[in-house]
């Protein structure tokens, strides 16, 4: 398969840092995130987007500043290890990894819930293990093909949109549960949106070499993607409140199916469907991308053994892209997409509070400003991490505990 490589001229424009960014971000959390962040603020949802953006923008800081000194993949844990310290950065790496492939599995299942809900786990199994194989076989979706598909994503969104807007939504019936619209739920929801905002790290800390831009040309491609997925979520949730009302949308756990048939558009369901399933592929390509870059830095480190850097005639590594593929695929098959969705988001929050605690001691000589955007980040990330569902954070707990040691075990270094 041909290996679609970022040409040096598009990389010096800074064109195609858009795509890389916004492409692997917009995908399943927009898709879905509103329900369980209703269910947990209701119509305070707005500030915990605000939060999850906060969390966000310091995050991506850090880790720009933090792939910018340590030009290798999986700068963050090469950043964590040398700052803050072996363990630590084995915690924050064991996070990251648990994360990516969690997040696998619950993009593929919503993927697999649009395309075939009446088999939804099974659709996704087989999707996450496909798209595993063509990244094996050396696909990357880069240039004009990421913004293709970022266009299909944008339009299937943009039909829901003006659908649930252009018809007249039936007065609500009366709501099973009550609704939650305590302010103590701002935090929660801002966690499960975070999940929506993952994939910034593509264009902030590349996990290969070939996908760093210039610094000004990744500062912009950043910007401009934060923003348009702030609008693109905003639209969304605001598009789905007009047509069910908070609290239809926080019991529904496939909000866009569930709102086509509200506004008795359900002729178009299944076009959304296929369309937004094959608008997914790219982003369970770039999680993929992402798992890999980190990963291949433990086994540099020994930390994982050397079987898993095994590289084949594509020079991608196989053992390890099977290993995290058929993990996702488990995990798909067995999780409904928003615990998945949960879990990932509290995984990859732990993670990115020790990113941010790293961050912040290799800035101390720098200037004030990235060194408290570290501050906060890390802050945000360990308020986030904890206003999780129990089960996502005990999940998590489990992964930082056995992940260190498992790592540990097999290098048989503690220092
Ligand atoms: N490279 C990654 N971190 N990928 C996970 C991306 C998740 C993406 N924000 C979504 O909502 O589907």
């Amino acid at each position: 398969m041909a290996q679609q490589v970022e040409s040096a001229g598009r990389l010096a424009s800074g064109l195609g840092a858009i795509p890389l960014a916004l492409g692997g971000m917009l995908g399943a959390g927009v898709f879905v995130a509103p329900a369980p962040a209703a269910a947990a603020a209701g119509p305070w949802l707005p500030f915990g987007l605000l939060i999850a953006l906060a969390a966000v923008v310091c995050s991506a800081s850090s880790t720009a500043y933090q792939a910018e000194a340590y030009r290798v993949p999986g700068a963050v844990y090469v950043c964590v290890r040398a700052r803050v310290g072996v363990v630590p950065s084995r915690v924050g790496a064991s996070a990251y990894l648990a994360g990516q492939v969690a997040g696998m599995a619950a993009i593929a299942r919503v993927l697999g819930d649009l395309f075939l809900p009446s088999a939804a786990p099974q659709v996704a199994a087989v999707a996450v293990l496909l798209v595993v194989l063509s990244a094996t076989a050396g696909l990357r979706i880069r240039g004009a093909a990421a913004w293709i598909w970022l266009a299909l994503t944008v339009a299937v969104l943009g039909l829901v949109v003006v659908t649930c807007f252009a018809i007249e939504p039936v007065p609500p019936i009366a709501a099973g549960r009550p609704l939650a619209d305590s302010a103590v739920g701002i935090t929660g929801a801002a966690a499960v949106l975070f999940f929506a905002f993952l994939g910034f790290e593509r264009l902030t800390a590349p996990a290969a070499e070939q996908d760093r831009f210039a610094w000004s040309s990744m500062k912009r491609g950043i910007a401009i993607s934060l923003v348009a997925l702030v609008v693109v979520l905003s639209a969304v949730t605001a598009a789905l409140v007009h047509q069910l009302g908070w609290s239809r949308l926080a019991l529904t756990p496939m909000p866009i199916r569930e709102v086509l048939t509200a506004a008795a558009a359900a002729d178009l369901a299944p076009l959304v469907g296929v369309g937004a399933a094959v608008a997914l592929l790219p982003v369970l390509l770039g999680a993929l991308e992402s798992f890999r870059g980190t990963a291949l830095a433990l086994v540099h480190d020994r930390d994982l053994p050397s079987l898993l850097g095994r590289t084949g005639s594509a020079g991608t590594p196989y053992v390890l892209d099977l290993a995290a593929g058929v993990a996702a695929a488990a995990i798909a098959l067995l999780v409904e997409p928003i615990p998945a969705m949960a879990f990932a988001a509290c995984c990859m929050l732990v993670h990115y509070a020790f990113a941010n605690a790293g961050a912040r001691l290799l800035l101390a000589d720098g200037g004030p400003w990235p060194m408290r955007g570290a501050c906060l980040g890390m802050g945000l990330s360990v308020v986030l991490a904890m206003s999780m569902p129990i089960s996502a954070m005990l999940a998590t707990l489990v992964v930082v505990v056995v992940g260190p040691l498992a790592t540990g075990g097999v290098s048989r270094r503690w220092r």
